[in-house]
């Protein structure tokens, strides 16, 4: 089953002009209960496929359906609970304890006025623990190192209990250890139910955590399905412009940049 079916999709940053969209006729089916990695050159159109299936920006042709229902037929509200979003980590503008930051995540299940219940304090310790941040909940946002903060930006999403989870390069600033965390937490979510898609410039990140790829080049679809399948050698080839080679480890072939 599709968590998110593109069908026929045609955007463009500069529709106004005569300048080729980014995405044209662009069909593309995200499976869900599996962990998918969306991979391509810089400038490829990454960030802003998660754009489109969070509803901030929209295609000028063609639909994107969630769960089966065109994505306009859901309120800001329901996308809010169905999807969690990490972006790229950036500073954050306002100096907020971290308890009530992670606390934001719960905002489409806090009505106006209210204040957060014990229910909605006992997710945000749960998403603290699964992000293995509990001992950063009473330090500051604007205090973090930036893998703390992306480990923050990530227990944020799942304390709003998601369906979906979107990553935009989740472990650009983790150590291999908070890495390796991050990726078998997103494992353990797809085993209990979730979808899960995130960015990464790593194939390697991809083949180890992924079960599902996306190749992306110039707004094209090079390849998707299974991530063992599309992660070879010889599609990372042309996909990047550089060489890569395979190693074997226990008996499956990992993609490896050749200096
Ligand atoms: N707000 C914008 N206005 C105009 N053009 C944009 C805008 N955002 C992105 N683009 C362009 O759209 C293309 C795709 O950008 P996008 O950020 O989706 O790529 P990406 O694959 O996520 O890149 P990266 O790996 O560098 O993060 C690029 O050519 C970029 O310059």
């Amino acid at each position: 089953m599709s968590a998110f079916a593109i069908r026929k999709l045609s955007f463009s940053y500069h529709a106004d002009t005569e300048r080729p969209g980014l995405f044209t006729d662009f069909s593309l089916d995200i499976e869900a209960q599996r962990v998918t990695a969306v991979l391509g050159p810089n400038g490829s159109g990454k960030s802003t496929i998660l754009s489109l299936l969070l509803g901030y920006l929209r295609p000028h042709r063609g639909s994107i359906a969630l769960f089966g229902q065109r994505l306009e037929g859901y309120s800001r509200t329901e996308l809010g609970r169905h999807i969690g979003f990490v972006s790229q980590s950036g500073s954050l503008p306002f100096n907020y304890p971290v308890l009530e930051y992670l606390l934001l995540g719960r905002a489409s299940r806090i009505a106006l006025w209210e204040t957060p219940t014990r229910k909605d304090l006992e997710a945000v310790k749960e998403a603290a623990g699964k992000a293995g941040i509990e001992k950063l909940v009473k330090r500051n946002v604007q205090e973090l190192s930036a893998g703390e903060l992306q480990l923050v930006a990530i227990a944020r999403a799942l304390a709003q209990e998601p369906k979906i989870l979107l990553l935009d390069e989740p472990t650009s600033h983790l150590d291999p250890a908070n890495a390796l965390l991050i990726f078998r937490l997103m494992r353990r979510l797809s085993q209990e139910g979730l979808t899960v898609l995130f960015t990464t410039h790593d194939p390697l990140h991809a083949r180890q955590a992924a079960q599902r790829a996306v190749l992306l080049k110039q707004g094209r679809l090079l390849f998707s399905g299974d991530a063992a399948e599309g992660l070879t050698a010889e599609r990372l080839n042309t996909l990047y412009g550089v060489s890569f080679q395979e190693a074997r480890i226990g008996g499956e072939a990992f993609p490896f940049l050749v200096l």
